[in-house]
């Protein structure tokens, strides 16, 4: 078949084509520079008239007869001026074309002289680390250009890096967590130390942003927080970090208010990470912690404290309502460790006996129960010595079958005692929280994970991270909760922390002395417990007769931890063996 020839038009119609849109642009870029004064004007008016709408639909409706009449009578007196309409509108059109200018920010110049100075040695301090010397067209070399490498950069008013994109060659390992550390460690010394960067490796992309953190607030005190039952606000994080925030007061009078992003930790029947284990420094708040956690605990359940430290840290709370005992001392630590552990055996029996009757969990098995230990290291080598049961292995129980029966278990200790706290609590405790100053390597045998941010050295109180599960690692500041009975508290913060205990249900003559201003507690104070309230309202029939003996003869006044006290009615109770749970499960369905 024969081929037609194509039209003239688009045979050789191209190089028309191009011609005529060359033209129809010149003559639109004419027209606008022509007509841009009449295009400035035209917007200015628009935009004067919305400004109109606004305010007129602003303006509440018993005051629009008002602003009708002031506009009416402007009108009138231009209208009546002499040259009053002719001014009128010479100013209309001055203020449209005012509000019409283009308002586009000018393009952001380079960096002056001294942050050009600052880019180019962090370009060459960075050059023995993205280089190679059989890279053909290195993207970093001594004395190269700087610019192809950092794609965005901000200052702070005192000439700081405080936002970089870097780009590093597709060969540097960013896959290995040392050559990252080593490039984050050299960033960080370069950018100016005491504050914290933050680093998001783009592997894909092969860069590199560092932005540095604003420190997070410090003057959060205790105070109720709005959260939902079985959820515990740990502390304070980024906002770039969780989707969630909470409505605080803060300041030194509590004075202002602010949406603050927690971190909530959720405990219960149905938490991933049902237990918590929270390490530090001596110093670096883990107790501060505890306390916070227990005036949180207290609004929905029953709290019992075991304080290895033994230096009265949690006397504010003893003998209030929920909290069921304080103890320091190893004898009664020991006694109510295993009532915890059976508590918990009871309650799983119960919900199981439940369970197979085809009825609802039974009510005393759903308040929840906190075990709060503090330094319950400090407890392993009087029991050592004192050949006592180690009060670890009393822990086994509530750690393994604490979820389900609605016990919760919180342990603080010092970083160095991590391995003297045994497996147990290492394996069952998922929620993870490291406070004061800590090296990464530290932070991450913690965690399991690395933290993002450079570590500081000098970090306030209550600093640290923390880590729910397999989740993201988070800046962590816990909120301030001082006991209230240390001379050092300042008046805001200990009323703030009275505010939020349960009112007192032990008898008189068993109270701690109240606080008086000026009034010291002594450091190893006999702790006061009111064990007898485990006795006599909690489940005591499924306690046995030796153990209550035991609790009983505790509920006085008791040694700190390395002392002890060796009593035979307690020996006896502390060394039996409590049964476990999976036997007392089964005894209970055969
Ligand atoms: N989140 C916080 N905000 C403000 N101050 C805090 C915070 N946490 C702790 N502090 C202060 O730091 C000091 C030490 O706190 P805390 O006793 O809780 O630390 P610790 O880790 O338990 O230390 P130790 O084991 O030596 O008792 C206290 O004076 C306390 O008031």
């Amino acid at each position: 078949m024969a081929r037609r020839p194509l039209p003239r038009i688009l045979s050789n119609g191209s190089a028309q084509l191009a011609r005529s849109r060359e033209l129809a642009r010149t003559a639109a870029d004419s027209a606008t520079d022509v007509l841009h004064p009449l295009i400035t004007i035209t917007r200015g008016l628009r935009r004067l008239a919305s400004a109109g709408r606004r305010r007129w639909a602003g303006t509440p409706k018993d005051k629009r007869g008002a602003l009708l009449f002031l506009v009416a009578s402007v009108v009138l007196v231009v209208a009546l001026a002499p040259y009053g309409p002719l001014l009128a509108v010479i100013t209309l059109m001055a203020a449209a074309a005012w509000q019409g200018r283009d308002r586009a920010p000018s393009a952001p110049g380079g960096p002056d002289a001294p942050q050009a100075q600052r880019l180019k040695s962090l370009y060459e301090a960075l050059v023995p680390y993205f280089s190679a010397a059989e890279d053909p067209e290195p993207l970093y070399a001594h004395g190269g250009d700087w610019t192809g490498t950092f794609s965005e950069y901000e200052f702070d008013g005192t000439g700081r890096i405080t936002h970089l994109v870097i780009r590093y060659p597709a060969y540097f390992t960013d896959g290995e967590p040392a050559s990252r550390a080593r490039i984050e460690h050299l960033l960080s010394a370069k950018s100016g130390r005491g504050r914290e960067y933050h680093f998001v490796w783009d592997e894909e992309g092969n860069r590199l942003t560092v932005r540095v953190l604003a420190p997070l607030p410090t003057d959060i005190a205790a105070q109720p927080f709005v959260t939902a039952p079985g959820e515990t606000v740990l502390g304070f994080t980024d906002p770039t970090g969780v989707q969630r925030t909470l409505p605080l007061t803060h300041g030194t009078h509590g004075e202002e208010q602010r949406d603050v992003p927690p971190v909530v930790w959720r405990t219960g029947v149905r938490s991933t990470e049902p237990h918590l284990l929270a390490v530090g420094q001596p110093g670096s708040g883990t107790s501060t912690l505890l306390r916070s956690i227990a005036l949180q605990a207290l609004h929905h359940g029953d709290v019992v404290i075991v304080d290895g430290g033994g230096t009265g840290e949690y006397a504010c709370l003893t003998g209030r309502d929920g909290v069921l005992a304080v103890e320091c001392g190893l004898t009664g630590a020991l006694a109510l460790l295993e009532w915890v552990a059976q508590e918990t055996e009871r309650r799983l029996i119960a919900a199981n006996r439940a369970h197979r009757a085809g009825e609802p969990t039974p009510e005393d098995t759903r308040r929840p129960l906190w075990l709060l230990l503090d330094r319950p290291s400090a407890f392993a080598r009087p029991a050592a010595a004192d050949d006592r049961k180690d009060p670890r292995s009393l822990l086994q129980v509530p750690l393994r079958h604490g979820r389900p029966a609605n016990v919760t278990v919180v342990v603080a200790d010092q970083l160095d005692s991590l391995d003297a706290l045994g497996e147990p609590v290492r394996q069952h405790t998922r929620a993870r929280v490291v406070l004061g100053p800590a090296t990464a390597g530290q932070v991450e045998a913690v965690l399991g994970a690395p933290p993002h941010t450079t570590p500081l050295d000098q970090v306030p109180p209550g600093r640290g991270y923390a880590r729910l599960g397999s989740g993201p690692v988070h800046r962590l500041q816990v909120p301030a909760t001082p006991d209230p009975y240390d001379d050092a508290t300042s008046d805001a913060d200990r009323q703030a922390v009275l505010d939020l205990l349960p009112p007192r249900t032990t008898p008189a003559d068993e109270e701690p002395e109240r606080l008086e201003p000026g009034h010291v507690v002594p450091v190893n104070r006999p702790v006061f417990v009111s064990l007898d309230k485990l006795t006599t309202e909690k489940s005591l029939d499924k306690v046995p007769t030796e153990q209550a003996a035991a609790v009983a003869v505790t509920a006085g006044a008791e040694a700190p931890a390395e002392q002890g006290t060796p009593d035979g009615a307690t020996e006896e109770a502390a060394s039996k063996e409590p049964v476990p749970a999976e036997a007392a499960v089964a005894e209970s369905s055969s």
